[in-house]
């Protein structure tokens, strides 16, 4: 099965577009202030409104104030959301869409705990864990930590790279994976010749 792909942290419409076109299945929009890939509101809109269909727009926070996950829903189209904190399940739902639940994981992680606790999620995206950092760090974290029998679909990242991505899909399998800092030429900024790399390396895998 060929892993989907996300690209996160987009932060216009054009590199969103060209980003569809290469053959990205979902792109990420951070609402996270002290991250160089935030976006404002009106920013994402433009994002989303430049996607190409059946391609998914995908909606990260990180122990967001409530009240300011519905501002941005209510401005933008998102299909999924991305909870990358401490985010308890009775949150995570109660905004009545469909959601992935980050964890970061550590060697005494239980993952299948997480899946039990989170049984409603479309899925468990894995990241490395990078102390006072809650994402996007281009650290890449143990493999083996994963379990084989998750019983929900495994979002791959952490640290993937157009070098590494290939050997990632074939070892763990997993539903989908993401990346941010592996396809940026500096902090914040994407570079499409790399988003290119990697989508041809996961075909490949
Ligand atoms: O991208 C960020 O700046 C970010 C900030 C806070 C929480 C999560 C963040 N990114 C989450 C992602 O989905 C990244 O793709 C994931 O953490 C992997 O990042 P990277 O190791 O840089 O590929």
């Amino acid at each position: 099965m060929t892993a989907r792909i996300k690209i996160c942290g987009l932060r216009d419409a054009a590199t969103a577009r060209q980003a569809a076109r290469l053959g990205a299945d979902a792109i990420g929009l951070v609402f996270y202030g002290p991250s160089p890939r935030n976006v404002d509101i009106a920013t994402a809109a433009a994002v989303c409104a430049a996607l190409p269909p059946f391609v998914s727009s995908v909606g990260l926070f990180v122990n967001a104030e409530p009240a300011f996950v519905r501002e941005v829903l209510a401005s933008v189209p998102l299909d999924l959301l991305q909870f990358h904190g401490d985010e308890a399940p009775a949150y995570c739902r109660a905004f009545s869409r469909p959601y992935l639940k980050a964890v970061r994981v550590k060697p005494d992680v239980n993952l299948l705990e997480y899946a039990a606790r989170y049984a409603d999620a479309r899925g468990l995206l894995v990241d490395a864990f990078v102390d006072g950092v809650p994402g996007g760090t281009g650290e890449a974290f143990d493999w083996r930590l994963l379990p084989p029998d998750l019983p929900l679909p495994l979002v791959l990242s952490g640290g993937l790279d157009p070098d590494n991505v290939r050997n990632a899909v074939n070892r763990v399998s997993p539903w989908a994976v993401d990346v941010s800092s592996g396809v940026e030429s500096a902090k914040g900024v994407k570079d499409l010749e790399r988003i290119a790399a990697f989508i041809d390396a996961v075909r490949a895998a």
